[in-house]
């Protein structure tokens, strides 16, 4: 079976790889992310200081997936700049690398510096992180959002991709459709970054898991499925020019093959790797060669965006 697919002009060999934040922040991170059997990878966030981000503990396994206020920790965007531009472009796996500045102009500086190194990465800004105190997610407020677009896309002038944080109210898929099929460039975005804002509690303790913002976190993992697929399916139908990356639940085959049964065209996997390690692509992409041979399937575009309605 083949699991290639393309994204924003690069080629990948599969269609897995890390959801940014998970196994990505130092180059012995992302030396793991080469090793393993992902088709791609991504960057940690970078922000243009180098952050030690919340304190600890700031990330927390749960029953049903996860919690985390890391606080954006990260080396500090000239760090992800050297590492693209010593990385390999021979290598099979296209090198992607997260943006996400404290303000306009901070992602301003970052794009400009990305783009005056003419690498062959692609630049994914981040619209969604729900940790850093003070900040809202500019993934919410659709002024913003369209303001930063109509900023960045113009300096970066070459296909890239956003993250967004998980919509839950239909006029809001609408309306933030309707901005994005306003830019060319953008070739994608990615759904979903994590639930933001839960809150996890020891039953025993009585008190909250994690340290920052009195227990408020982002939820990912087996929990946040449904309202992943939910979202990647929306953007899917409303962005018939553009490519979304799914992310959010994947625990085995099964999740990855919903994922792009719902449109997405690759698979981003966050608390299952952050708790299995990088082994966890080899033993998904096995489960879903076993599901599409089951079901008959050879390639992804067999049922990518298919999911029927009754
Ligand atoms: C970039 C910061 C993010 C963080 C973080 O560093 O706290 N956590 C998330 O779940 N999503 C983010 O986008």
């Amino acid at each position: 079976v083949d699991l290639s697919t393309s994204i924003a002009g690069v080629h990948l060999p599969n269609l897995l790889f890390n959801a940014s934040g998970v196994c990505c922040q130092t180059t012995d991170d992302l030396k793991q992310m080469q090793d393993s059997a992902s088709g791609s990878l991504i960057t940690k966030s970078a922000t243009c200081a180098q952050r030690e981000g919340n304190p600890s503990p700031r990330y927390v396994p749960l029953p049903t997936g996860s919690i985390n206020s890391m606080g954006l920790p990260n080396e500090g965007y000239q760090y992800y700049l050297d590492y693209a531009k010593s990385y390999d472009y021979s290598s099979p796996k296209p090198l992607f690398i997260s943006l996400s500045g404290l303000s306009l102009a901070e992602n301003k500086t970052m794009c400009e510096a990305f783009v005056a190194a003419k690498l062959p990465c692609v630049l994914e800004i981040n619209f969604s992180c729900p940790n850093v105190p003070g900040k809202p997610q500019l993934g919410y407020d659709m002024e913003a959002m369209e303001a930063a677009l109509n900023t960045l896309a113009p300096i970066l002038r070459q296909p890239f991709g956003i993250k967004l944080p998980p919509y839950f109210d239909i006029a809001h898929f609408d309306a933030a459709a309707a901005i994005f099929n306003k830019f060319d460039d953008l070739a994608y975005v990615t759904c979903i970054n994590s639930v933001g804002n839960g809150l996890a509690i020891d039953f025993e303790t009585e008190t909250a898991l994690i340290k920052p913002k009195d227990g408020f976190g982002g939820l990912g993992g087996f929990m946040v499925l449904n309202t992943a697929l939910a979202n990647v399916n929306a953007f899917h139908r409303r962005l018939p020019t553009k490519k979304v990356i799914g992310v959010g639940g994947v625990t085995s085959g099964k999740e990855v093959f919903l994922h792009v049964l719902a449109g997405a065209s690759a698979v981003q996997i966050g608390t299952t790797l952050k708790e299995e390690g990088p082994a966890v692509f080899a033993r998904i992409l096995k489960e879903l060669e076993e599901i599409m041979e089951k079901k008959g399937y050879t390639s992804l575009e067999d049922f990518r965006g298919k999911v029927k309605t009754l």
